[in-house]
């Protein structure tokens, strides 16, 4: 297996550092040629600059060498991933493309694999997703990840390429319940971070945590997947992860929401555009997931996080497991 990543950010350079460092050869492409010309040259990249690049990791940024390998982990923005496919479905055809973004696309309103099914049908899609921060993997820290392929054969040849001596990675036949529980996520993240900015409290973000795995639960089991896939790694697992950390940048910008300041626009944050994306599919199967629906909002800037906050609290009572 010929291991190529589309994507020198964050995540993409922590996967060629974990993968370089268990002997893998990884080709890491980015498309800002004098961005790759540092990262020889000094053997680090922007986004960790405490991680030493390995010798195993090929920076690039000609395509064609990116095409030359035959497994290719897409670890691009998830509503850029889209467009790249698209433009480079020839190249890309019959190809292991493994989807590393958690998001859900703006423009079709599907996850990662469906757009990679769509663009290119010749390939076979993988997902690569769970709790993780690329910091944590690229320091060599213990973590555990699901990767989700239909195809049984493929999946465990990835399980056992992509996994190394501090990465451990349960398989998964069950792609769109893995993609939902890592997009999903980060619209609950964004929710609990906006909450403690807020000075809401503890205890209100364990509700939201509860209450939003809740809405993850309704809209995957809505779109088809498997209920005990949300219950995994890919679902609670990365939701906890993601709602208690300040190092998660979707947290990070809820909290910026929350206390009213500026965030950087140059940060990824995918659960901004994916809880429009939720907003539009809970609307299309009227489905009623209310925490998602504010986020939105606040978001868009439409809610203060204390109007987002009295909307929820005086909707009227029900029962718990509806
Ligand atoms: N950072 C993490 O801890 C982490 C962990 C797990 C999953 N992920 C997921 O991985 C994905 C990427 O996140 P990241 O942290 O690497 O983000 P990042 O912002 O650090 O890096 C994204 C990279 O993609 C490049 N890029 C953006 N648009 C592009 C385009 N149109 N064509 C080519 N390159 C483009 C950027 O230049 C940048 O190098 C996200 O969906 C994220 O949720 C991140
Ligand atoms: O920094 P975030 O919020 O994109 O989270 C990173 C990972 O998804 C955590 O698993």
């Amino acid at each position: 297996m010929r291991i190529g990543i589309a994507g020198s950010g964050a995540f993409g350079t922590a996967l060629a550092v974990t993968l370089a460092q268990a002997g893998q050869q990884v080709t890491l492409w980015a498309r800002d040629a004098a961005a790759v010309e540092t990262m020889r040259s000094e053997r680090r990249v922007a986004r960790l600059p405490d991680i030493d690049l390995p010798e195993g990791i090929d920076p690039v940024s000609e395509l064609s060498a990116l095409f030359a390998c035959d497994t290719i982990l897409l670890a691009l923005p998830a509503q850029a991933t889209r467009v790249f496919v698209t433009d480079h479905a020839g190249a890309l055809a019959g190809k292991v493309l493994v989807a590393c973004a958690k998001g859900i696309d703006l423009h079709s309103l599907t996850g990662q694999t469906a757009i990679i099914a769509e663009a290119v049908p010749s390939a076979t899609p993988a997902l690569l997703t769970g709790p993780s921060f690329a910091a944590d993997i690229a320091r060599g820290l213990p973590t555990a990840l699901t990767l989700a392929c239909t195809d049984t054969g493929c999946g465990a040849a990835l399980q056992k390429a992509l996994s190394t001596p501090t990465l451990r990675l349960y398989r998964s036949a069950d792609v769109i319940g893995a993609e939902l529980g890592g997009a999903l996520k980060n619209v609950i993240a964004i929710a609990c971070g906006a909450c403690i900015g807020a000075g809401f409290g503890d205890s209100a973000r364990a509700a939201l945590m509860t209450r939003g795995f809740a809405e993850m639960q309704r809209l995957a089991a809505a779109l088809g997947a498997a209920p005990e896939t949300l219950m995994g790694l890919s679902g609670f697992g990365d939701l906890v992860l993601t709602c208690s950390s300040e190092l998660s940048r979707n947290y990070r910008y809820g909290l910026a929401l929350g206390r009213g300041e500026a965030f950087d626009s140059h940060t990824t944050v995918e659960g901004a555009a994916t809880a429009r994306a939720v907003t539009d599919l809970a609307a299309a199967r009227g489905l009623d997931l209310p925490i998602s629906a504010v986020t939105a909002r606040m978001v868009a800037g439409d809610l203060t996080p204390l109007q987002a906050l009295d909307a929820l609290i005086n909707r009227p009572l029900k029962e718990e497991r509806e």
